[in-house]
This record gives structure tokens, sequence and C-alpha cells, in this order.
């Protein structure tokens, strides 16, 4: 990251340089972004509206418009250089699109209080800050992991785990392990964790997988999802060196949510709607006609097979018919929520029980009495 690429506010100084110069000053930036929270701890800036932080750009955007609108909270956005706009269904929410690393920032600092970002960026710029709380850990999109990677090729051929790496005769105190990052509050913390004591970092905005290569680096701690990357520049990965898995994540700073008036209905509100979308994608809805003599008997024959006991137990319903003049029932008509990967094997089970006619839909929304996120962020917030 270089100077020029700092936003212009007064927390960040202008003489911020590459790690690769001096590491320790990335310690005063974070320690000023502290110092810029605190200003305002304890006395968050009136406004009356709830803010929520969206990417604006970069491979979280699209997906993250994509989620609200399959939650029914489309965000209405005209231009896409306004930085702010509106969800219409929830009154008093601003939205405001920053890159993920100013969400967590402005989170830290007040100006935002929900944010969505990849969990990898709430941990490298949240740096364990107590405020942020995670409210939905698994927004299932961006999914990708950091990780350690070094060379295929020359003195790593052999190394396959960060124990071998950190064995290597190679790093002593004068000619350390050469690492590239741009991670580099939690690339530091994971070597320190794991006893790598002799590590020296450096960084760059983006193509990191050429740093070895080039000479410039011996290994690279960046973000890995298929492998393609470390692939096609004959990098590896290395046992015991994932830093972590992340995927994108709804974010809050907890001083907003206990102070701000309102701003946990409208949490609530999104959770409950995020739930109860993410549950229902991975779900289909199943309807059976099954021959039988009474709903017990069938209901009895559809909880015998695993895959068939959906969300509580089948849903089992007379399918009346007209047989000489008198009402009769023949068929019951079964309804369950099948997992979309047992979707095959459930159909095969309905069949062997004596299943036909079976009818396969998407589930929209799968809303339960409460969400156990919810009442796990109300005993965070000691509520
Ligand atoms: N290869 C990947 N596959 C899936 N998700 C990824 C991948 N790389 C990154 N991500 C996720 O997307 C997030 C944002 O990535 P993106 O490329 O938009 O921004 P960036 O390059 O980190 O930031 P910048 O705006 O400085 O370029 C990452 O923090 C991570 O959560
Ligand atoms: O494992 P893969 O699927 O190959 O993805 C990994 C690559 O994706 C990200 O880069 P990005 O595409 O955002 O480019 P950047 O390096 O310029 O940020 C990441 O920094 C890796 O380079
Ligand atoms: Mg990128």
């Amino acid at each position: 990251m270089l100077a020029s690429n700092l936003p212009k506010s007064p927390f960040f100084p202008t003489h911020y340089v590459p790690i690769s110069r001096s590491f320790h000053i990335t310690c005063s930036v974070s320690q000023l972004q502290t110092a810029a929270a605190e200003t305002v701890n304890g006395r968050l800036s009136e406004r009356n509206e709830i803010r929520l932080g969206l990417p604006s750009k970069g491979r979280m955007a699209a997906d993250t418009l994509d989620l609200l609108k399959d939650c029914q909270l489309s965000v209405k956005h005209v231009n896409p250089r306004q930085y702010v706009a509106q969800i219409p269904q929830l009154s008093n929410l601003e939205v405001w699109f920053q890159r993920p690393k100013d969400i967590v920032r402005k989170l830290l600092s007040g100006d935002l209080d929900l944010g969505i970002a990849g969990f990898d960026t709430v941990s490298e710029y949240g740096e364990g800050n107590e405020d942020l709380i995670i409210i939905h850990d698994a927004l299932d999109y961006g999914d990708c992991r950091l990780s350690l990677a070094i060379p295929k090729y020359g003195i790593f051929e052999n190394i396959n785990s960060l124990k071998e790496l950190a064995q290597m005769p190679q790093w002593t105190k004068e000619k350390p392990l050469r690492v590239a990052t741009g991670f580099t509050y939690l690339g530091p913390k994971f070597m320190k964790d794991n006893g790598l004591n002799h590590v020296s970092f450096s960084t760059a905005d983006g193509a990191l997988e050429a740093a070895p290569a080039m000479g410039i680096a011996d290994a690279i701690l960046d973000l890995v999802s298929s492998g393609t990357t470390l692939k096609e520049n004959n990098l590896k990965e290395i046992d015991g060196g994932v830093v972590l898995q992340s995927q994108a994540v709804l974010v809050a700073s907890k001083r907003s949510l206990i102070q701000r008036k309102s701003a946990l209905d409208t949490t609530h509100e999104i959770l409950e709607r995020l739930e109860a979308h993410l549950r229902a994608e991975g779900q289909f809805t199943v309807v059976a006609n099954m021959r039988g003599n009474s709903a017990e008997e069938v209901a009895e024959r559809v909880l015998s097979q695993a895959s068939l006991s959906g969300l509580q137990g089948p849903t089992v319903s007379p399918v009346f018919c007209k047989r000489g003049g008198q009402i009769a029932v023949d068929y019951y008509a079964i309804v369950i929520c099948v997992p979309k990967k047992a979707l095959y094997k459930s159909v095969q089970q309905l069949r062997a029980i004596g299943g036909s006619g079976v009818l396969v839909s998407p589930l929209t929304y799968i809303f339960d009495e409460e969400t156990p996120r919810w009442r796990e962020l109300l005993s965070t917030l000691g509520l």
C-alpha cells in the first residue's frame, strides 16, 4: 500500500511507507486508527439514521447486492458513482458504498454502524478490536482462505509444512525468511504465534504471486480460492499454513448497537431476512403422493427413511377423490424440505416407500421461531 492510496484523513499521516522499508510504522498507523475510534468512544456522533457499509467495487460488490436483493432488501442505487443509497424496506437506514477495508475502519471510528465485508478484511483491519462483532459469519459468498505459499522448486522442493519451513537452517536474524503480503497485521501475528522468529515482510497491492520468481520474496501470504494463481506461478500451500478461512460476513460496531436508537431493531430485521434466505437456499420443497390407510401410517413410513424427516417431520394431508358417488381417501400428499445435496437420494427413498408424482420446487425463505445468531448477539451485547 502506497501513501498516495491512503484516504485523506487526519488519522493517516502522509509519511506512511510500505512495510518493506519499515514495519514499525504500520504499528503507529494502527495506533492512530485506534485513537480515531477513541475520540468518539462513548459519545457517538449525533445522527438518527443507521449506516450500513457495502463494498463499492471489487469482487464482493455485485454478490452483496444480489444477496440483499434475494432477501427482499434491494438497494436503490441509481448511479454507480453515487456513494450513498437507500433500502426502501428499511426506512431509517442509509447505505454507504466503501472499499471493504474502509468499511472496517469506519465501523471502528463510529462513522458506520453495520457493514458487509470479507472475514479476512474484518480480521486484518479490525486488528482484534472488541468493538467489532460478527453478526452473521457465513453469508455464503467470497469464499477464500488466507494461506502461506512457497515455491515448488529449489530449496523448498521438499518443504511441505510450516514446521519444516520454520526448521530450515537458511533463516537467520541477518537473513530472515522474506514474506510478501498485503496482510501486514495478520501476517506478522501468524508467524509470531507459530514461533517463526526470523521473518521479514514486504507488501504490494496485488499480483503477489510474482514476488518469489522475481527474487523479491521467499514466500507469500495471500488469499487463495481455486488455487489457480498459485499453480500458474509454481507455488504451493503447506500444511499448517492457513491463517484463516474467509467468506462474506455481516459485522457491526458494538457501541452503535448499544447506543444508537433503533440500530438493534434494524439489525434484527436484516439478520432475520438473511437467515431466512440463506437457510432456504440450501433446501428444496418436495411434494409427493403416497397410497396409505391413514395419515399416521404414511407418516411412519416417511419417518423410517433418514433423508425424509424434513424440518419438523413431514406434513401429511389426505387427497380426496370421488369413488362410486362417495368421497374416499386412497392417497396422502406429503410435503417435506430436503437439503439440495440430498435431493436425488430423497427421491429414491420416497419411491422406495411408495411415493409417486414427486414435485420439487425451490424454497425462498425459512423463518424459524428465533434465530440462534440473534440470541448470540443479544448475549454478546449483555442484553
Ligand atoms: N480469489 C478470491 N476468491 C474469492 N473471494 C476472494 C478472492 N480474493 C479475494 N476475495 C474476497 O474478496 C475480498 C475483496 O477482494 P477485492 O479484490 O475486491 O479487493 P482487494 O483487491 O482486496 O482490494 P482493493 O480494492 O485494494 O483492490 C477479499 O477481501 C476477500 O474477502
Ligand atoms: O486461488 P485463485 O482462485 O487463483 O484466487 C487467488 C487470487 O485472487 C486474488 O487476487 P485478485 O484476483 O483479487 O487480484 P489482485 O491480486 O490484483 O488483488 C488473490 O489476491 C489471489 O491473487
Ligand atoms: Mg483484488
